[in-house]
């Protein structure tokens, strides 16, 4: 990287993860944060992805929708490779973080995984405090300093903070599924990530929660790249910017700005699966 390049790029340890958001240059709105180039996956024999060409804009949300087994959560775990997890699972083309392939043989996928984080269906707190669950994977990255400060501060971004500020001892599995996602959400930002991929993120949860977790992504999105995938459609449409239809196949069908592809798309498949003749 040049010195004038303002682009972070991927640290390929975690010395670096102790700098601060604040100082850390981002690139411009509508600059691909993230962008797959001919991304092709098989599990074994089974192609879940057929060469997908995409480009998900910085702060801004993007929704990946489509029909079950389309291929929607094997995208999203490509970006940060938890899909390295899968055994089965091979990986053609290439996935960029800032312009570098996080494919590459020197990236650290724990790094990685720290400037990309991720949000899952289930609500998953550690069956630790309230506290001590955001403050994790701070401590495992060495960082001591300012404890309270930044677990207070990932809590209040996380929308949280008012109603756990006087119970942070209490058992993270006490709370509510909607708060329980919440403090998951909490964690993966804690760590200061410029990504977070989120997994369907309240599809478990009862409507109020959801509407709490919505407009928490839709503020989230001020400060962070957000990839969402999601079966709920008017979800899709009421908080994101831009929406990554997937079809049968793993074929990416369509990608553009929400209020487009809701609208007016381009393709006839994918207006018969908006408008719920399949899927
Ligand atoms: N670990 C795995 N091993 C083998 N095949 C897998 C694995 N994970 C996913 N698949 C297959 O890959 C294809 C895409 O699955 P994926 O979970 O990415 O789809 P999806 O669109 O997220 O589905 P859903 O909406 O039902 O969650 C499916 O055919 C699925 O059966």
């Amino acid at each position: 990287m040049s010195d004038t390049d303002t682009t972070p790029t991927i640290s390929t340890d975690v010395e670096d993860s102790t700098s601060e958001r604040e100082t850390r240059p981002t690139p411009d709105s509508d600059e691909a944060v993230i962008e797959s180039r001919n991304l092709s996956v098989h599990y074994g024999d089974v192609q879940a992805l057929q060469s997908i060409d995409l480009q998900i804009p910085n702060r801004q949300v993007t929704a990946i929708i489509g029909p079950s087994g389309c291929g929607k959560s094997t995208f999203l775990r490509c970006i940060n490779r938890m899909n390295d997890l899968v055994e089965a699972a091979t990986i053609d083309g290439k996935l960029l973080f800032n312009g570098t392939d996080v494919y590459e043989e020197d990236i650290d996928p724990v790094a990685l995984r720290r400037r990309i984080g991720m949000v899952f269906q289930h609500p998953n707190p550690f069956p630790k405090s309230i506290y001590d669950n955001v403050a994790y994977g701070l401590r495992i990255q060495g960082i001591t300093d300012d404890m309270d400060e930044r677990v207070e501060q990932a809590l209040k971004r996380a929308a949280l903070w008012d109603e756990v500020k006087d119970q942070l001892d209490k058992s993270a599995l006490d709370l509510s599924g909607g708060q329980q996602q919440r403090l998951c959400i909490a964690r993966a930002i804690a760590v200061d990530p410029d990504v977070l991929l989120m997994d369907e993120p309240a599809s478990a949860l009862d409507p109020i929660a959801t509407s709490k977790i919505e407009d928490l992504i839709e503020e989230l999105a001020e400060e962070y790249t957000v990839a969402i995938v999601t079966h709920n459609m008017q979800q899709a449409a009421r908080i994101s910017d831009k929406t990554a239809v997937f079809l049968t196949g793993g074929e990416l069908a369509e990608f553009g700005d929400t209020q487009k592809i809701f609208e007016n798309p381009d393709s006839q498949r994918v207006e018969d699966y908006i408008t719920g003749k399949f899927g």
